[in-house]
């Protein structure tokens, strides 16, 4: 067989097409003797006989694993410098009640971004001291709901917030925790939608100086906030951005922001006791992709922290980071039924034609709207039996009225895929499920946990009268 010249130059033809990579797998998950799929025990046929397709199949071990790690690696890390360090995992990546009971019962606090992700929040137990709220345009409502629950940290995004949170904390006769967040002027390498941390766009407090002013909007937010009746400043908060592998972009913010906190302690004379270095840890979607395990990621991180405060004469502050995908996204893969095959002929960029091979699965950009938001890759394999043939050149796409709708936009499949095979779709645990939408009157499929042999529902799936009884007729 020729190979498919639209393959891209980062992806291989794999030996085995079989083979699942580990990196970009829960570590539950095993093709069985009989050459099905299997996660936990649990094979994707019978997943999908009692659930139907599509299906966001979460390994409860690896996802607890995941956050364990971040939790272990960061206390050891930081054990010396600041007596351990502070995990929040980001809600915002896959949130509902069940996952932020594993998330506290792991030792680790929730980060969420919304009055609904704090209900999730409330509903599942987790004391408000062990909760951050973050959002760039957080209402009244939300705000005051997180005072209601005397939330452990406010991550305040702007001066009007500031002003707004302090008002509405003193007319309670209260103080409300805050952190600011703030731009430390780094360019991520990510995707642009998904960096945080430039100048030029919504998020945070800029360092930067105001040329008429010659004070920043942070340094401005913090002499508002140590003078306000209504705030108790507890540090400063960043985030770059999200799927993110070079260590460069984190230690440069964490620098930056070490160093404003000297010019605080200058300027004031407080050192502020915590400082939140946010999240976007990359993880595997394909094989082009190398993310550092959570124990490298924070000795490195541990190392600068601790060599920059020392540098600064400050004492270390308490550490806290607030990862999403890292912990969500490899635990979780989606199981679709293919449908139609088809192959069309392209012209290719050097002037000759191709074959491109279609296969349709039964969900698309309604359960994955990331291939079509970021361009993001993803991989494939045949989840319902193992094949000995070859593996050809294939795009798997969705069943949605939009020609973007790809799922899973170069992978190799083999030849024999046929209508009524199920497909797996690995790393779909972050922002998938949490960004699914109803496009096309399509239900959102359900999220079953499996640990130890069983499958169980976390999230049931929307039935068709679920949509319809919205409608107001
Ligand atoms: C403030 C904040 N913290 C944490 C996260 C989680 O990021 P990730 O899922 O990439 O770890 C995000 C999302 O990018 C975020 O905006
Ligand atoms: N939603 C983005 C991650 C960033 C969201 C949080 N700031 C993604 O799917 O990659």
């Amino acid at each position: 067989m020729t190979l498919s010249p639209l393959a891209p130059e980062w992806l291989s033809h794999p030996a085995d097409a079989n083979a699942l990579r580990p990196l970009m797998w829960a570590r539950d998950v095993t093709r069985n003797d009989a050459g099905e799929i299997e996660v936990a025990g649990v094979s994707a046929g019978a997943l999908a006989k009692q659930f139907g397709t599509p299906l966001f199949v979460v390994s409860e071990a690896d996802f607890r694993a995941r956050a364990r790690d971040f939790k272990d690696s960061f206390d050891a890390a930081f054990a010396d410098l600041c007596g351990g360090a502070d995990v929040y995992y980001a809600g915002k990546a896959f949130l509902c009640t069940e996952v932020a009971r594993w998330v506290a019962s792991e030792g680790l606090r929730l980060d969420t971004c919304s009055g609904g992700e704090l209900a999730v929040a409330r509903r599942a137990g987790i004391p408000g001291a062990n909760l951050g709220l973050h959002g760039n345009n957080k209402s009244d409502a939300e705000l005051t709901r997180a005072l209601d629950m005397g939330l452990g940290r406010i991550v305040v995004d702007s001066l009007p917030e500031l002003e707004r949170l302090g008002a509405l904390a003193a007319s309670r006769g209260e103080r409300a925790n805050v952190m600011l967040r703030l731009t430390p002027g780094v360019h991520a390498h990510t995707h642009d939608f998904i960096a945080t941390a430039h100048e030029d766009q919504k998020f945070g407090l800029s360092m930067a100086p105001d040329p008429e002013t010659g004070v920043s909007p942070a340094a401005a937010a913090v002499a508002a906030a140590l003078g306000h009746g209504g705030i108790t400043l507890l540090g400063l908060h960043c985030h770059i951005g999200s799927q993110i592998f070079e260590p460069e972009g984190f230690e440069l913010a964490a620098k930056r922001l070490l160093g404003f906190l000297s010019g605080v302690k200058a300027e004031h004379g407080i050192e502020l006791p915590e400082l939140d270095l946010g999240g976007g840890y990359g993880i595997a979607y394909t094989e082009a992709d190398t993310p550092r395990p959570p124990a490298e990621i924070a000795k490195a991180m541990a190392a600068v922290v601790g060599a920059t405060c020392k540098e600064l004469g400050l004492a270390v502050p308490r550490i806290s980071i607030e990862p999403g995908r890292a912990i969500a996204g490899p635990s979780t893969f989606t199981l679709y039924r293919t449908g139609t095959i088809k192959t069309v002929r392209v012209d290719t960029a050097g002037g000759g034609t191709a074959e491109r091979r279609y296969v349709s699965v039964d969900g698309g950009m309604s359960d994955n709207a990331r291939p079509v938001l970021y361009d993001a890759d993803y991989s494939a394999v045949l989840a319902s039996r193992a094949s000995e043939d070859d593996a050809v050149m294939s795009r798997v796409v969705g069943k949605h009225c939009e020609s973007g709708d790809i799922v899973v936009r170069d992978v190799y499949l083999p030849a024999d895929t046929a209508d009524g095979d199920l497909l797996a779709v690995p790393g779909t645990g972050a922002y998938c499920w949490a960004l699914s939408s109803n496009y096309n009157y399509i239900a959102r499929p359900p999220v079953v946990a499996v640990a130890n042999g069983a499958a169980r529902l976390i999230i049931r799936g929307e039935t068709e009268e679920d949509l319809l009884s919205r409608d107001v007729s």
